[in-house]
């Protein structure tokens, strides 16, 4: 076992202030950017740490920075604070032509003046410096990177940026690992690496263990940065496979009754590690009026929802009057942002799940929190119906397949068949409905007329 490597932090005074102008205009760009369509109005500085000296032929920074944006108000909440954000800065006197389109600017004042700075997750050097780092078990500075001490890393892994759509930033090294480095970081405990650790300790294989994780210690506060974990090689993911499987006409009910048992598994482990609760009125009348107020937050930032947000309030109040008639549910902790997209099938066929950190537009304490375990089914649902929406033309009926096809995979395994509460499923899915309606206006609009056509559905459902 190596010995941990200590190194002091450098402050960084003035640096941040060399890169204020170039940050206005790349942060903005970056999917990850949670603040878009609104201004930038100042940054702080969390915390600087050099990985590599400044100046030098590569010179590498690792920055926690506050971005100041104005807020979006929120009936009867408290300002939030300026979202803080993981930055990971290269710079060099020249970029070589291959990482021209990892370019933040050039840098004319301050203690990098003259230097050209870059993102440095997509440049093979520092990525390997965080595996380095991971590996020897470091503490530089704030940063601490620690590891499972029964997971070995082998060193000269060839590092590989990911260049898929994700709300994070990740690295593949060597086929065998894959780092996600958090992009907007909050204090305090990580579901992403809280769940799959507590599922690795019952023994879950259905998501992959975390191998190591990076942190800040900070002043009474602790983030986690990132989480480095086993790659699922040749892993193909759900939203791929029904794609693939709707454009050849295929039915996709075998895999979506896999996933049903998957996902069941999953619970049932998560239900072992975090004790579940049990939901009375008074948590339920919460849960909803959470589901009310972000659908009245969501109609006023999305307009074409306005006219249907009477009928998604009566799916809340539906479930409300089920509560005051005494009717109570379990809760526990649960994936929270489950879709196609989360889903890994191995070439042999084995589903796993990934990405535990919850929507990111939520609180994080929100995110932690006990939920009905339909809450996810309902995710799942959904994927199947965004599935069938976005492929031209549509195959009718093939989303309803895989829904009850994967209802019935989740009886398989939990005993209880989701489709047996639907009052509780239709609240989660019209909640999860709404979220993706905002989702969508704010980061791909071209995508919002598929929730739109849910919500008209939700909107217009009627149980009997
Ligand atoms: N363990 C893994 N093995 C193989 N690929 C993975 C693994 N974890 C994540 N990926 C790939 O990385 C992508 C992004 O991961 P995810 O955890 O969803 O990140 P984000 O939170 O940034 O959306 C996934 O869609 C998948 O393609
Ligand atoms: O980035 P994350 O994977 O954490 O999740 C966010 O982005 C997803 C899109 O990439 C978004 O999912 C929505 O679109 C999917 C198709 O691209 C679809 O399968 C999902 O059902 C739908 O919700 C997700 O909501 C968002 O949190």
């Amino acid at each position: 076992m190596s010995e941990a490597v200590t190194r002091p932090a450098t402050a960084g005074p003035g640096l941040l202030a060399s890169l204020d102008p170039l940050l206005r205009t790349w942060l903005p760009r970056q999917r990850w950017f949670a603040g878009k369509g609104r201004p930038i109005t100042g940054f702080s500085l969390v915390a600087a740490t050099e990985l590599l000296p400044a100046g030098g032929r590569l010179g590498l920074h690792h920055l926690l920075v506050r971005v100041h944006q104005p807020h979006v108000p929120v009936q009867g909440a408290a300002p939030a604070p300026a979202d803080c954000y993981q930055l990971l800065i290269g710079e060099r006197e020249a970029l070589p032509p291959r990482l021209a389109p990892a370019l933040i600017g050039h840098v004319t004042e301050g203690p990098l003046a003259g230097r050209t700075v870059y993102e440095a997750l997509y440049d093979p050097r520092p990525a390997e410096v965080i595996l380095e780092a991971l590996r020897a078990r470091a503490r530089i500075g704030g940063l601490r990177f620690e590891r499972d001490p029964r997971q070995e890393i082998r060193p000269a892994l060839v590092p590989r940026a990911l260049t898929v759509e994700q709300s994070n930033s990740s690295v593949v090294y060597g086929d065998t690992f894959i780092l996600k480095l958090f992009r907007r970081v909050h204090p305090g405990v990580n579901p992403d690496l809280e769940l799959p650790l507590a599922l690795a300790r019952e023994g879950c294989s259905r998501v992959p263990a975390p191998t190591a994780w990076m942190r800040a210690e900070l002043t009474g506060e602790s983030y986690v940065l990132g989480v480095l974990q086993p790659y699922v090689q040749g892993a193909a993911d759900g939203w791929e496979l029904a794609l693939r499987a709707l454009a050849k006409g295929e039915d996709f009910g075998a895999e979506a009754r896999a996933l049903g048992r998957a996902t069941a598994e999953v619970h049932t482990a998560l239900a072992r590690a975090l004790p579940p609760v049990t939901v009375g009125r008074a948590q339920l009348d919460s849960m909803v009026d959470g589901m009310v107020e972000r659908l009245d937050a969501a109609a006023q930032a999305v307009p074409a929802l306005r006219p249907h947000a009477p009928g998604l309030r009566s799916a809340f109040r539906a479930l409300a009057d089920l509560a005051a008639e005494g009717q109570v549910w379990t809760a526990q902790r649960v994936h929270g942002d489950l879709h196609l997209g989360q889903c890994l099938r191995s070439p042999s066929g084995t589903w796993s799940l990934i990405d535990f950190e919850g929507e990111p537009a939520r609180p994080p304490a929100e995110r932690r929190m006990p939920q009905p375990t339909v809450r996810d089914v309902a995710g799942m649902l959904r994927s199947f119906d965004y599935a069938e929406h976005s492929v031209r033309p549509p195959v009718p009926g093939w989303a309803e397949t895989c829904r009850a096809a994967y209802c019935s995979g989740y009886a398989e395994v939990d005993g209880r068949d989701p489709r047996t509460d639907p009052v509780l499923m239709r609240a989660y899915e019209t909640d999860k409905a709404v979220y993706e309606v905002v989702y969508e206006a704010r980061h791909r609009p071209d995508w919002l007329p598929v929730p739109l056509s849910a919500v008209r559905r939700l909107a217009s459902s009627h149980l009997t």
